[in-house]
C-alpha cells in the first residue's frame, strides 16, 4: 500500500494523493516486485495494463496502471448493440446550438427498478467521442443497485457528482463510496457497478472526453491551495470472485453507443494494481477556497477543482468548478457573480442549498436542477439578487448553506432532443433577468 490508508464512515480503506504512483493488493504476495510483466505472474494471475493517455505522452502527464486478475479482460464473448435508452453522445446533432439561456428542474423520479446506468439521462455536450474531444452534462435519477451488471466508458472519463442519496462504486480498482458533497472519478474504459447506499439517488456526471482530469496549476497562489492532491482518495483493490453460473452483463460506452456481453464472470476480479490511473474520491468540503480579501469579485477560475486541458495553454476542454462556503469580504464590491458574457460555456448544478447569484425555491436554481449559459450568452445575478446585493451593508458575510458547481468548458453545449422538449425545462428563464430597471439618467 502506498500513501496514508484511512477508514471511511463506510468502513473503506483508501490510499491518499492525486496521480500517484498507487499500488495495492488484496492477497498477500499478488502484486510482482521489481517487473510488470514476469513470465508467470504471482498467484497464477493475469497481469495486463490499462493505458488512459497514449504511450508516449510526457511522463507527467502519462495514465496507466497494471492489473493483476483472475482473468484477462480480452477473454470476454462478442459485444452486441444495447438500447442508448437516454444516453447520448457528441457529435450533438438532435438539436441546433442555441444562444438562450436554459433552466432546468431537477429529473423526475425514475420507475420502480432504475439502476444508475439505465437512469442515466444526457443533457448535452460539444465535441467528438472518436476525436477524444469535449465533454457531455448527464443527471442520473436511480432507486435500484446495478445487479449483475458492469459499466465501462471507451468514450471518457467520469465525474460523478451526487447530489441526492450516496453511491458505492465497486470498480476493478476496489471500492469507493461517494456521498453528496464529494465527487467521484471513474477513468476511461475502467469497469464498475453502482450501487445505492441510499433509497434512491440523483446526482450530475461530466463526462470528459478529453484528456485527463488534472490538478490545476498554482502559479502565484503557491504550493498549496484550491484542491490539495492528498485529499484525493483512490481505493485498496477488493475483488469478485463469482462462480461460473453467475453471468455478468457488461455494458461498454463505445463511440456513443452501449455495447453489451454477457460475462460468465465478473469482470471486477482485480487481485492486485498498481499505477496512477485510478478511480477516485474528493470531498469538495476539503476544498481550500480562495478569493479576494481586498475588493472586486475574482473570475470563477479561483475554484477550479480539476481541469482537462486542451492543446492551447491556459484553454480547458472542461474546467469543474465549485461555489463551497467561503466568507465574503471584498469593500466597496459587487459582492454576487457579476453580469457577464463567457467565451467558455458553462453548465451549472447545485448539490444544496442556494448559489449566491441566483434565486431559489419552485421555479428557481434549485438542488438538482441546472442551468447552462452557453457562449456570449449575457447572465448574472437575476433581479433578486442585483437589487439585494446593490444596497446590502457590505460587512463580512459567510457564505454558508451553498455548494454550487460548473462544468466550464471551451464549445458551447448543444442540447439532447429530450433537453430541449423536457417536461422539467423551466419556461420563461428569461424573466428572471425582467425589470432590471434603468438608473442612469443622463
Ligand atoms: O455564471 C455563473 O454564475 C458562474 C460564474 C460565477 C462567478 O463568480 C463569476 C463568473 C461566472 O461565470
Ligand atoms: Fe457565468
Amino acid at each position: 500500500m502506498s500513501g496514508d490508508a484511512r477508514k471511511t464512515a463506510e468502513g473503506l480503506t483508501y490510499l491518499s494523493g492525486f496521480g500517484n504512483e498507487h499500488s495495492s493488493e488484496a492477497v498477500p504476495g499478488a502484486l510482482p516486485e521489481g517487473r510488470n510483466a514476469p513470465q508467470r505472474a504471482p498467484l497464477g494471475l493475469y497481469a495486463e495494463q490499462l493505458s488512459g493517455t497514449a504511450f508516449t505522452e510526457p511522463r507527467a502527464h502519462n495514465r496507466r496502471s497494471w492489473l493483476y486478475r483472475i482473468r484477462p479482460s480480452a477473454a470476454h464473448p462478442e459485444f452486441t448493440r444495447a438500447d442508448n435508452r437516454a444516453v447520448r453522445s457528441a457529435p450533438f446533432t438532435e438539436t441546433v446550438p442555441d444562444p438562450n439561456r436554459r433552466r432546468w428542474d431537477p429529473l423526475p423520479e425514475p420507475e420502480p427498478g432504475t439502476d444508475w446506468l439505465a437512469g442515466l439521462w444526457t443533457l448535452g455536450g460539444n465535441g467528438d467521442t472518436t476525436q477524444r474531444t469535449g465533454m457531455a452534462v448527464h443527471l442520473y435519477h436511480a432507486n435500484a443497485s446495478m445487479d449483475r451488471r458492469v459499466f465501462s466508458d471507451a468514450d471518457g472519463e467520469l465525474l460523478i457528482v451526487p447530489e441526492l442519496g450516496g453511491l458505492l462504486l465497486r470498480t476493478e480498482f476496489g471500492l469507493l463510496a461517494a456521498n453528496p458533497g464529494e465527487v467521484a472519478l471513474i477513468p476511461r474504459g475502467v469497469r464498475f457497478r453502482v450501487e445505492l447506499l441510499d433509497a434512491s439517488a440523483r446526482g450530475y456526471v461530466c463526462e470528459n472526453y478529453g484528456a485527463p482530469f488534472r490538478l490545476p496549476d498554482l502559479g502565484p497562489i503557491g504550493a498549496n491551495g484550491l484542491a490539495n492532491a492528498r485529499d484525493f482518495r483512490a481505493p485498496v483493490a477488493a475483488y469478485e470472485d463469482a462462480a461460473a453460473d453467475e453471468p455478468v452483463d457488461v455494458v461498454n460506452k463505445f463511440c456513443g453507443n452501449l455495447w453489451t456481453a454477457t460475462y460468465d464472470h465478473s469482470p471486477l476480479d482485480v487481485v492486485a494494481w498498481h499505477g496512477n490511473h485510478v478511480p477516485y474520491v474528493y470531498d469538495l468540503r476539503r476544498f481550500n477556497v480562495i478569493g479576494s480579501i481586498s475588493y472586486d469579485h475574482p473570475d470563477p477560475s479561483i475554484f477550479t477543482v480539476l481541469t482537462s486541458p486542451s492543446d492551447t495553454p491556459g484553454l480547458a476542454g472542461v474546467d469543474f468548478v465549485v461555489f463551497a462556503p467561503r466568507w465574503l469580504v471584498g469593500e466597496d464590491t459587487f459582492r454576487p457573480p457579476y453580469f457577464h458574457r463567457n467565451v467558455m460555456s458553462e453548465y451549472m448544478g447545485l448539490i444544496e442549498g442556494a448559489y449566491d447569484a441566483k434565486t431559489g425555491g419552485k421555479g428557481g436554481f434549485v438542488p438538482g436542477g441546472g442551468s447552462l449559459h452557453n457562449m456570449m450568452s449575457a447572465h448574472g445575478p437575476d433581479k433578486e439578487t442585483f437589487d439585494k446585493a446593490s444596497s446590502a451593508e457590505l460587512k463580512p458575510q459567510k457564505i454558508e448553506d451553498g455548494l454550487a458547481f460548473m462544468f466550464e468548458t471551451r464549445w458551447p453545449v448543444t442540447v439532447a432532443a429530450q433537453a430541449a422538449g423536457a417536461g422539467h425545462l423551466q419556461r420563461g428563464y428569461d424573466e428572471v433577468w425582467r425589470g432590471l430597471e434603468r438608473h442612469f439618467r443622463g
